[in-house]
């Protein structure tokens, strides 16, 4: 179990505070990846949550475990060091804010791109503390993430009878796929300020709700609490810790591709605890000039778009103009906004 040490509190009075929610969900779908009814669960828990959580996905724990300390070594650095592998504009160390429109959350951050390009050159000074070991953790994750991801992929389009059956996963897997990969920490927090938040009758937002603009991400973390999900009927759960697993989330442009039968969900994280949390999401995306549209052999006759057309670099562009929280999907909803 990782425990890092906890930070400087200097600005916490920026970080927002939500209500408090409900306890833990168990009613998650679990899909075992070497099961012969996986196709069809996974397509059932898209349609329904939008997300669901994966065991027997074949990613070497080692691999995540080597990937994990290399991560906690990084934060643990002083403040200054860090820094110094900032600002994430694109890539890079981020504290506390996230994005570029003002929103705030109690975390800290590394970004990066994905491709070999990014991330032997302008990742470079994230690396510059510990080269070797954490760069290779890093690129080895990637890969075998991303492998397991193209495989529930493929699991979608066998059972949405799609053809190719590559139709989504070589967009992760294009030399330019415009993936990326997150490595965040979400520090204790220490037990005078829980107990003032607490008393107030709050939460401490560590990730604030959000949909993610990609096509599929992947979240894997330590064994804590502070993922939460919102349920179709706009409630709030959390989801129970498990950290051999990994959690799948369906994003705005798979919603798009699948004309509205899978909803991206939304989701945050908590980070009212006295232990830290240390996650690492991979985002897999498509390459900036991809056309996000319904996947032609998916609709039945007649059907039309839900969505205007758009590739995904103008709906990258458009979504970072947004706050975190923002209904990023609607300007392009047919019925939706402008
Ligand atoms: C506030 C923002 C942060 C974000 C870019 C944005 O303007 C809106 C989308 C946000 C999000 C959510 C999912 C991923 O964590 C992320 C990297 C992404 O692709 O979209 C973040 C962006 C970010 O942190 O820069
Ligand atoms: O840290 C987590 O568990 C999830 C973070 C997240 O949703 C994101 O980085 O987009
Ligand atoms: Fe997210």
């Amino acid at each position: 179990m990782v425990v890092l040490s906890q930070p400087a509190l200097e600005d916490f009075s920026v970080i927002k505070t939500c209500k408090p929610t409900s306890g833990l969900f168990n009613d998650i779908p679990v899909i075992d990846l070497k099961d012969f009814k996986a196709k069809t669960r996974i397509v059932e828990a898209c349609e329904e949550f939008g997300f669901f959580k994966v065991i027997n996905h074949g990613v070497s724990m080692e691999l995540v475990a080597k990937l994990e300390s290399e991560a906690v070594q990084f934060f643990k650095l002083p403040q200054g060091d860090k820094d110094r592998a900032g600002p994430p504009n694109p890539f890079g160390y981020g504290n506390k804010r996230i994005g570029p429109n003002g929103d705030v959350g109690w975390v800290e951050y590394l970004l990066f791109g994905t491709n070999p390009e990014f991330i032997s050159q302008k990742s470079l000074s994230i690396f510059q503390q510990s080269p070797e070991g954490f760069r290779c953790a890093v690129n080895e994750y990637i890969s075998a993430v991303r492998e397991m991801m193209c495989e529930v992929l493929e699991m979608v389009t066998d059972e949405l009878k799609i053809e190719p059956r590559n139709v989504l996963s070589r967009m992760l897997r294009d030399e330019k796929s415009d993936s990326f990969f997150r490595l965040n920490h979400y520090p204790a927090i220490p037990f005078s300020e829980l107990q003032a938040v607490r008393v107030s009758g709050r939460n401490v937002v560590g990730f604030g709700e959000h949909t993610d603009p990609q096509i599929i991400s992947a979240v894997r973390s330590n064994n804590t609490t502070g993922l939460q999900i919102s349920l179709r009927d706009g409630a709030w759960v959390s989801v129970p810790p498990d950290h051999h697993s990994f959690f799948i989330n369906v994003g705005d442009s798979l919603e798009v591709m699948t004309n509205g039968r899978f909803k991206s969900v939304r989701h945050r994280v908590l980070a009212d605890s006295l232990k830290s949390r240390v996650s690492m999401v991979y985002f897999g995306g498509p390459p900036l000039g991809e056309k996000i549209t319904p996947l032609p052999s998916l609709m039945e006759e007649g059907e039309e778009s839900l969505y205007k057309e758009f590739t995904w670099c103008e709906y990258k562009n458009s979504a970072y103009k947004t706050r975190l929280g923002d209904n990023r999907l609607r300007l392009y909803e047919k019925n939706g906004g402008n």
